[in-house]
């Protein structure tokens, strides 16, 4: 049953338990998926990271570093798509400059959060790189000579 606060509409509702919560923020996770080609290309992304992780070996510490990033970029990404809808449910899609300004700072907080993410895959990576292509460039020069 509704209650008082949400103005007697069932579809307005507290989550009532635990169940129902993580039922509405999976339900949330799966719209930012389905409906922003950014967050895909997140996935595809942190997908590529794991698996280049897992071929090179990374360390506990690196996969720590490696996890936060990845979460915090998926994190940034939800919270844009949240301006997002809130700013489009303000202005109903009519042009305001203030409405615009909210979206590219929202946009703004995502690319910070990739920047970041690259300079921390770099030094994370970098030098399983060089040691990977140490032992490349030997086993061409044995082959070759
Ligand atoms: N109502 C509006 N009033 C003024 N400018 C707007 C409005 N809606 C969007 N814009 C401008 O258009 C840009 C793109 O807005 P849109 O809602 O299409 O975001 P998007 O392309 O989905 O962004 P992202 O790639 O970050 O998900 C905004 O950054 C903003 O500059």
């Amino acid at each position: 049953m509704a209650s008082k606060e949400t103005n007697g509409d069932p579809r307005v509702s507290r989550n009532i338990n635990f169940g129902r919560a993580l039922k509405t923020a999976l339900h949330g996770i799966g719209s930012v998926i389905k409906n922003e080609r950014a967050m895909r290309l997140h996935l595809f992304c942190a997908t590529v990271f794991i698996l280049a992780g897992i071929y090179l070996g990374l360390s506990r510490s690196e996969w720590i570093w490696l996890i936060i990033v990845i979460f915090w970029v998926f994190y940034c990404e939800f919270l844009n798509t949240a301006i997002e809808l809130i700013v489009d449910l303000i202005v109903e899609k009519k042009y305001h400059p203030i409405a615009g300004l909210a979206k590219d700072v929202g946009g703004g907080i995502v690319d910070l959060a990739m920047f970041m993410g690259l300079i921390v895959v770099a030094f994370i990576f970098q030098p399983h790189i060089w040691h990977q292509l140490g032992w490349s460039t030997q086993l061409v020069a044995t082959l070759l000579y």
